[in-house]
C-alpha cells in the first residue's frame, strides 16, 4: 500500500496564500486577490502553451495553413485579457506594447501592472527555460490613466512575481513580507507553497553574465571578472553560468547564491534589461530575499523611471557578492 500521509490534505495553495494575505491587509477590498488570481490563470495557460511549443505553437503556420500566434504574442494577449476582466486594473505596461495599455473605462480598477509576458523568448526554439515577470502598483492619480501612473519607483511596488517555465513551473511571489516559492502541481492545476520566506545566501560561488561582450565592458567589470577567475588571495575561482534567460539566471542566483549582471557596455550604454517590467520586479523580489539590486551607482528600486521602456544596467545577487562588485566600481570612479 502507498503511504497515505504523502497526500497533504491541508495544503497551502497559492490561491489560499493570496486570500490569507488579502484578509490580513488593512482596508483590503479583494481587488488585489482578484488580480493575482487572474495573473495565475494566465501563467497556467502560458505554461501549458510553452509545453506545447515544440508541437507548432511557437509561431509558424499550422497544418491547415493558418498563422499560429507567436508564443510571446499569445502570452501577452492572455495576460492583458485575463487582467482586464478582473475590473482591477487601470493601465498596464508590457514589453510587447509600445504604448501604455489603458483599460476600457467600464472595466477599470485601482492597480497598474507592468509585465514581461515571456522573458527570454529567444530561448524558445532551443527549449531552454523562459519566464513571465510582473510588478503591481496602486495608481496615484484620478481621472484618465496616463503614463505617469506607470512611471513609479520600484519602491512603490505592492506585489511582484515571476513564473519560471523550467523543468517544472514555479512562481516566486512577494507582497512585501518576504519571498515565497510555489510549484505547479499539474495533477490538480494549483501552485503549492514549497518554500516560505526564501533567503538568498550571504555569498555565493557563481557569477553570471554575457561575458562575450567583454570587449565592450567598462574596465571595472573586467577587473571584477578577472578577480572572480584568478582570486588574488589564492582562493577558489567562481563557477560561471549563463542561460541568457533572465528568469532562469535570477532564479538560480536566488536558489544557489552568487551574482547575476547585465551591465552597461559600449554598444548598449544602459545595458539591455528594461526597468519597469524586468529589473524592478526582480530587484523587489531579490531584496525581499535579503539580496541586493543595483545599477552600479544606484539602488534599482530608487531609480525614477522616465519612459515606459527605459533600460538600466542591472546587477543583483547575494549581498557580499554585489558589494564586492560595487567596490570595483568605486575603485574605477
Ligand atoms: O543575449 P543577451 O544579450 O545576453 O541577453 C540576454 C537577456 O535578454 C533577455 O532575453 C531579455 O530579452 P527579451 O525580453 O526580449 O527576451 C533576458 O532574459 C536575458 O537576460
Ligand atoms: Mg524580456
Ligand atoms: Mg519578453
Ligand atoms: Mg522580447
Amino acid at each position: 500500500m502507498s503511504d497515505q500521509s504523502a497526500f497533504d490534505t491541508d495544503v497551502w495553495t497559492l490561491t489560499r496564500f493570496i486570500i490569507e494575505t488579502g484578509r490580513q491587509a488593512k482596508g483590503a477590498t479583494g481587488e488585489l486577490t482578484q488580480l493575482l488570481t487572474a495573473m495565475l490563470t494566465a501563467i497556467k495557460a502560458i505554461s501549458s502553451a510553452v509545453r506545447k511549443a515544440g508541437l507548432g505553437l511557437a509561431g509558424s503556420v499550422n497544418v491547415t495553413g493558418d498563422d499560429v500566434k507567436k508564443l510571446d504574442v499569445l502570452s501577452n494577449d492572455l495576460v492583458i485579457n485575463m487582467l482586464q476582466a478582473t475590473y482591477s486594473t487601470c493601465c498596464m505596461v508590457s514589453e510587447e506594447n509600445k504604448e501604455l495599455i489603458v483599460t476600457p473605462k467600464d472595466k477599470r480598477g485601482k492597480y497598474v501592472v507592468c509585465f514581461d509576458p515571456l522573458d527570454g523568448s529567444s530561448n524558445i526554439d532551443c527549449l531552454a527555460s523562459i519566464g513571465t515577470i510582473f510588478a503591481i502598483y496602486k495608481r496615484t492619480s484620478e481621472g484618465e490613466p496616463t503614463e505617469q501612473d506607470a512611471l513609479q519607483q520600484g519602491n512603490s511596488i505592492v506585489c511582484a512575481g515571476y513564473a519560471l517555465y523550467g523543468s517544472a513551473t514555479l512562481v516566486a511571489l512577494s507582497t512585501g513580507a518576504g519571498l515565497n516559492f510555489f510549484m505547479l502541481d499539474p495533477a490538480i492545476g494549483e501552485f503549492i507553497l514549497i518554500e516560505r520566506n526564501v533567503r538568498i545566501k550571504q555569498k555565493g560561488k557563481i557569477y553570471s553574465l554575457n561575458e562575450g561582450y567583454a570587449k565592450y565592458f567598462h574596465p571595472s567589470i573586467n577587473e571584477y571578472l578577472k578577480h572572480k577567475k584568478h582570486p588574488e588571495d589564492g582562493g577558489s575561482p567562481y563557477g560561471a553560468r549563463y542561460v541568457g534567460s533572465m528568469v532562469s539566471d535570477v532564479h538560480r542566483t536566488i536558489a544557489y547564491g552568487g551574482i547575476f549582471m547585465y551591465p552597461a557596455n559600449e554598444k548598449s550604454p544602459k545595458g539591455k534589461l528594461r526597468l519597469l517590467y524586468e529589473c524592478n520586479p526582480i530587484a523587489f523580489l531579490i531584496e525581499q530575499a535579503g539580496g541586493l539590486a543595483t545599477t552600479g551607482t544606484q539602488r534599482i528600486l530608487d531609480v525614477q523611471p522616465e519612459t515606459l521602456h527605459q533600460r538600466v544596467p542591472f546587477v543583483v545577487g547575494s549581498p557580499d557578492d554585489v558589494n564586492e562588485y560595487l567596490s570595483f566600481v568605486k575603485k574605477f570612479s
